[in-house]
């Protein structure tokens, strides 16, 4: 049996729509698979219930098809579905090192990432890498369709995640299908303000450059409060907030010693919107891990 742990992953950053994604320190998926004559699916843990174990239809299905790794596969579910958090990239991702090493089919962390890719197409409609290339190489990266460049940092950050349930293929549903030269110019603008940030592990730096005008205003009507829960975020010590992946979860960019506030903030202003949620205080991390083999 071979067992692989793979993080939850933050995608988009506001500037960086399908293309920039962090790994975080925590929640994450742990996948453990057995060589098997056909491919079967069982799921436990956050969520469970409403994750398929059809083969066709769960994400490490359509790993273990693009691998040619048919196996048992078992899913200790710790990112929960429709979170923002890239549940579904994680357990492709971690599914995709775990067959790997099972079949012994010597494609790289970085080969691996389009592979795992398939398996978000599965649910989401489109194989976005912005999940699965942190979830499998770890730290910040940028993935567009010709190379994945990643880029380790170390930048704390609090994800509130509300019991609010928004999934990935309805958030893409409602993506305004053109937009302006103008908010091109910003939004490029702000992507590489964020990349320097990273590279410098620059919280301001990587906080200034969140703010996006295209995707978040028409996602943001999903996330009951949200406009409520960013600002006083910020006013409370974070540099930068946005919907984290399609949402519904928000991500914050802070120093540490403000994590436990900027937390609290954002679940009591959620609570004043009556939803519940609870807060993530981590940092971005590293990604698949193999735990044995
Ligand atoms: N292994 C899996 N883990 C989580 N969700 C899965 C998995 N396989 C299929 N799904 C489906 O994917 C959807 C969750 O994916 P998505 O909407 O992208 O959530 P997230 O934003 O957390 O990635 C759910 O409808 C779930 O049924
Ligand atoms: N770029 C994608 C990212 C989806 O992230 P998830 O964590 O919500 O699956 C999108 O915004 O659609």
């Amino acid at each position: 049996m071979v067992t692989v742990r793979a993080p939850a992953t933050s995608a988009n950053l506001g500037s960086g729509f399908d293309v920039f994604g962090v790994a975080l320190n925590r929640p994450a998926d742990v996948v453990h698979v057995n060589k098997a004559d056909e491919t079967t699916i069982d799921v436990r843990g956050v969520g469970s219930q409403y994750i398929p174990e059809d083969p066709e239809k769960n994400t490490v299905g359509a790993v273990a098809r693009a691998l040619d790794a048919p196996a048992h596969i078992e899913i200790d579910k710790g990112v929960r579905p429709a979170s923002g958090l890239g549940s579904s990239a994680a357990s492709a991702a971690a599914a995709a090192v775990a067959l790997n090493d099972l079949y012994d089919r010597k494609r790289s962390k970085k080969e691996l990432v389009p592979i795992a890719a398939k398996g978000e197409a599965v649910v989401s409609g489109t194989a976005h890498t912005d999940n699965v290339a942190p979830a499998i190489l770890g730290g910040f990266t940028i993935a567009t369709d010709h190379e994945i460049t990643q880029i380790e940092t170390d930048i704390s950050l609090v994800v509130c995640l509300p019991e609010v349930v928004v999934s990935t293929r309805e958030a893409r549903e409602v993506l305004p299908e053109r937009t302006t030269i103008d908010k091109v110019v910003d939004t490029v603008g702000k992507a590489a303000t964020l990349t320097a940030g990273m590279a410098r592990g620059d919280p301001e730096l990587v906080g200034q450059g969140m703010h996006d005008t295209i995707i978040t205003p028409v996602r943001s009507d999903l996330i009951p409060g949200y406009e409520s829960v960013r600002e006083t975020a910020l006013e409370n010590g974070a540099t930068g907030v946005t919907i984290s992946g399609a949402g519904p979860a928000i991500i914050a960019i802070c120093q540490e010693e403000q994590q436990r506030t900027v937390a609290n903030v954002m679940i009591d202003s959620f609570a004043d919107h009556g939803v519940e949620s609870r807060a993530y205080q981590t940092e971005i991390g590293a990604g698949a891990q193999l735990c044995s083999h």
